[in-house]
């Protein structure tokens, strides 16, 4: 079971509620989450811009693809990503955007991918604006979760606070088409990965697909209609907490409805030190993503030495 928690009662202290965070950030690593500063009607919103981009000829999404800009960022066509080694490449296609910084940071001149400059579509009026108004919003609601995490481990409520002050948040569009007829046994929407940052807020649009692996073996189905989120955590997470915080493993096969989600990816600011506190060791949040996005983006996969 993925335990299912309101933020609002959670920000209360609601013992019912710390109890289901405690067993969803050791046990599982998944909890579902509603009544947050997210409507139903943004994420529907949002959903209707991202399938509108969807939709579009691949000649025009072409002008946008992140194979051609040497990053990741804009759209990742089918195929565009391998995230288990394993399976073959993602059969889902993706429209991911960053954190932009200000103009006057020095990050900014770094050239570093993980911060680099957002690609927009052309002709689709209000599409930019909409995308950066949840992207604003998500980041919210992740901070939100975090200091409750934070409480949760032993921390300060602020604890995480300004190690995301220009935090390397990815937020993307998945599309999932129907599961093609050519799908075979390593062919998935998304093959079996654990998320690489710290944390992830994700709106579905209700169609099931995600699957989540238990502890012990099989897989638990979770789905969430707009407006409840889907919550785990990440690699770094795990990390950072010396394995307290869980990253299980998850994945997307597909059916024979097409499906949108939208994960908000909240990673730390580059230069965040996510090795287990105390440890003495130093694992810089910025390598470790630039890491995981160069071996799963096949554009950015570097080459196995001969
Ligand atoms: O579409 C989903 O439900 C999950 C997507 C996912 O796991 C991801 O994008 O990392
Ligand atoms: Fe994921």
């Amino acid at each position: 079971m993925i335990p299912e928690i309101d933020l609002v009662l959670l920000q209360e202290k609601q013992e019912s509620e710390i109890d289901k965070l405690r067993q969803g950030i050791e046990d599982v690593g998944f909890i579902t989450l509603r009544n947050t500063s997210i409507s139903r009607r943004e994420v529907e919103d949002v959903l209707a811009a991202y399938r509108c981009f969807f939709r579009l000829p691949d000649a025009l999404k072409e002008h946008v693809d992140m194979a051609l800009s040497g990053s990741n960022r804009g759209w990742g066509a089918s195929g565009s990503e391998q995230v288990d080694p394993a399976a073959n490449p993602d059969y889902k296609q993706v429209f991911d955007c960053g954190f932009e910084l200000p103009d006057d940071d020095p990050l900014r001149r770094s050239g570093l991918g993980v911060y680099a400059p957002n690609l927009w579509p052309e002709n689709m009026p209000g599409f930019r604006e909409e995308i950066v108004k949840y992207y604003g919003k998500a980041m919210d609601v992740s901070k939100q979760i975090l200091r409750e995490i934070a409480a949760q481990i032993g921390q300060n409520s602020s604890y995480f606070d300004d190690k995301f002050d220009r935090p390397m948040a990815l937020l993307r569009g998945n599309y999932y088409p129907q599961r093609p007829e050519w799908a075979g046994d390593k062919d998935f929407g998304i093959a079996t990965h654990t998320d690489y940052g710290c944390l992830t807020l994700l709106a579905t649009d209700g169609t099931p697909g995600l699957e989540v692996r238990r502890r012990g073996g099989g897989w638990i189905p979770v789905s969430a209609e707009p407006g409840v989120f889907i919550v785990n955590f990440g690699e770094m997470l795990q990390m950072w907490t010396g394995g307290k915080v869980r990253a299980t493993p998850h994945r997307v096969k597909g059916t024979d409805q097409e499906r949108v989600s939208i994960p908000m990816f909240f990673n730390p600011n580059y230069d965040t030190n996510v090795a287990a506190e105390g440890s003495g060791e130093n694992v810089l949040a910025g390598e470790h993503l630039s890491k995981r996005y160069d071996e799963t983006y096949i554009h950015l996969k570097t080459l196995e030495p001969q």
